[in-house]
């Protein structure tokens, strides 16, 4: 995780010096990681290290504050030569392999295009994909085209808003074929980039190349289609793109932020196209998937970080999983770089300027852990089946308060006990009039409120 300390401490040196400045100082340098809470940063000689400690010691320490490090410390090695070799600046690499924030290159012209099947992310997989009620259908279909590629839906047209997940189930698709059958050609594509690789071609006189790249893969991966819109040349080269794929039984999978019949302008015949073979959606994920996202995450960088921290950004941030796992990283940093153990306040501190602590939420499996606790019953009781007086009580007042803390639905609390709404709504029901004539069900039912808002309250507390 360090890496990504330093890809956000690079973010804000260059955001705060000239790009030539940044370029002869900061491109051939490394981070050596944090080490008790010292940022260590690796420099090619001893004049290096003079000039770093002389001109940039303050900028870099203002980097680490404004990533929540309250005491930041920095210090500077000087690289062994052998090392000082594996620091030149990488190739250039594709637009959709995530780098750390990369030193500015001289651009070659014309821009040579991205051998195609080099681009996936390798973090995109279906193994690290997590399958949620939010994602699942579409990962069921990514998974039949992935078996099944040309055949079993075609066009796969997956949508929803940013950072949910579309780019690596296409990646997904992608991996799983070239691991499979290494011989067939992968291609993805931003919009954007077959947009202006189709003007470059135009410009040198290359379409025909153009052409026969694209209409010679296996497998065509497109992300954010709607940007076709208003395109109309591009919209012609893609409908040709489209036709010459199809008609070989080649697999197309297309992203966008909404369906095809929103995609303003977008020609007739395309749109069309586009709902020939299984348009589904990617929604935004529940409570549960966002903490098995984090868990994952942190599993993965070898990162030991407690249930109930996870539970805290997962509260906190409950759109984006681009953010989810920015918020995570917020975390790692705070905690590594003040060289503090991992806590709920820990959390709540390396979060509270970025996101706001009122729009905590009380989500349903805490309401079920708090009744289960005060009833003395289990978690797994509550959400079962039993019919016992003391098992069904506890259970109507967690729905109940789910009901009354939450925005879920009706049949949201009822999918998450496994019943249908009317079950709940004969709860929350039963537990209203209940409260009125028995004061100790009324007692209960406030004593976990308040423990419920008291979670809550400690977390806005400690930001
Ligand atoms: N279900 C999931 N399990 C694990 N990680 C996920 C899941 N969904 C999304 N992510 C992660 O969230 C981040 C954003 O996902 P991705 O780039 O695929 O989003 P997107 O929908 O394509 O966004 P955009 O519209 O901005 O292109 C990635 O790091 C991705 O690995």
């Amino acid at each position: 995780m360090s890496q990504e300390i330093w890809s956000d401490v690079l973010t804000y040196v260059r955001n705060n010096i000239s790009e030539v400045e940044y370029h002869t100082w900061f491109a051939p340098v490394k981070t050596l990681g944090v080490r008790e809470g010292s940022l260590v940063i690796g420099v090619r000689n001893s004049f290096a290290q003079e000039w770093f400690r002389k001109h940039y010691l303050g900028l870099l320490e203002d980097a680490l504050r404004s990533l929540g490090a309250e005491n930041p410390q920095v210090s500077f090695e000087v690289l062994p030569a052998v090392q000082e070799a594996m620091i030149m600046p990488e190739a250039s690499s594709s637009p959709a392999v995530a780098t750390p924030t990369p030193p500015p290159q001289p651009r070659p012209k014309p821009v040579p295009a991205p051998e195609l099947s080099k681009v996936l992310n390798p973090k995109y997989t279906f193994e690290n994909f997590v399958v949620g009620p939010n994602n699942n259908l579409a990962h069921a279909a990514a998974l039949a085209v992935a078996e099944s590629p040309g055949k079993a839906y075609n066009p796969l047209f997956i949508y929803g808003d940013v950072g949910l997940g579309k780019t690596h189930l296409m990646h997904a698709v992608g991996h799983y074929l070239a691991e499979k059958y290494p011989e067939k050609r992968i291609a993805y594509v931003s919009t954007e980039t077959f947009t202006n690789e189709l003007i470059n071609s135009i410009r040198d006189d290359r379409t025909t190349q153009f052409r026969d790249r694209y209409r010679s893969v296996d497998l065509l991966l497109v992300d954010d289609i709607q940007f076709l819109a208003r395109k109309e040349r591009t919209q012609e080269e893609f409908f040709h793109t489209f036709n010459a794929l199809y008609e070989n039984h080649k697999q197309i999978i297309l992203s966008s932020d909404r369906p095809p019949k929103d995609i303003q302008t977008l020609e007739g015949r395309l749109r069309s196209r586009f709902e020939w073979g299984l348009i589904t959606d990617i929604q935004s994920p529940e409570f549960e998937t966002r903490v098995a996202i984090l868990k994952m995450n942190a599993e993965q960088a070898n990162i030991n970080i407690p249930q109930e921290v996870l539970e805290l950004i997962a509260r906190q941030v409950n759109t984006n999983i681009r953010e989810l796992e920015g918020a995570l990283m917020r975390v790692v940093a705070f905690s590594s770089l003040n060289n503090v153990p991992f806590s709920r306040t820990v959390a709540s501190k390396a979060l509270s300027n970025v996101f706001a602590p009122q729009e905590v939420q009380v989500e349903m499996p805490e309401v079920v852990r708090a009744a289960a606790q005060l009833f003395e019953v289990t978690t797994e009781q509550i959400k079962g089946t039993g019919r016992a007086r003391d098992i069904v009580v506890p259970r109507q007042i967690a729905m109940y308060l789910i009901r009354e803390m939450t925005e879920h639905s009706l049949p949201e609390i009822g999918q998450f006990f496994g019943r249908d709404h009317s079950t709940v709504m004969h709860a929350v029901n039963k537990v209203t009039e209940g409260i009125k004539r028995d004061e100790e069900l009324a007692a209960q039912v406030s004593r976990l409120r308040r423990h419920l808002e008291g979670l809550h309250e400690a977390e806005a507390g400690n930001a």
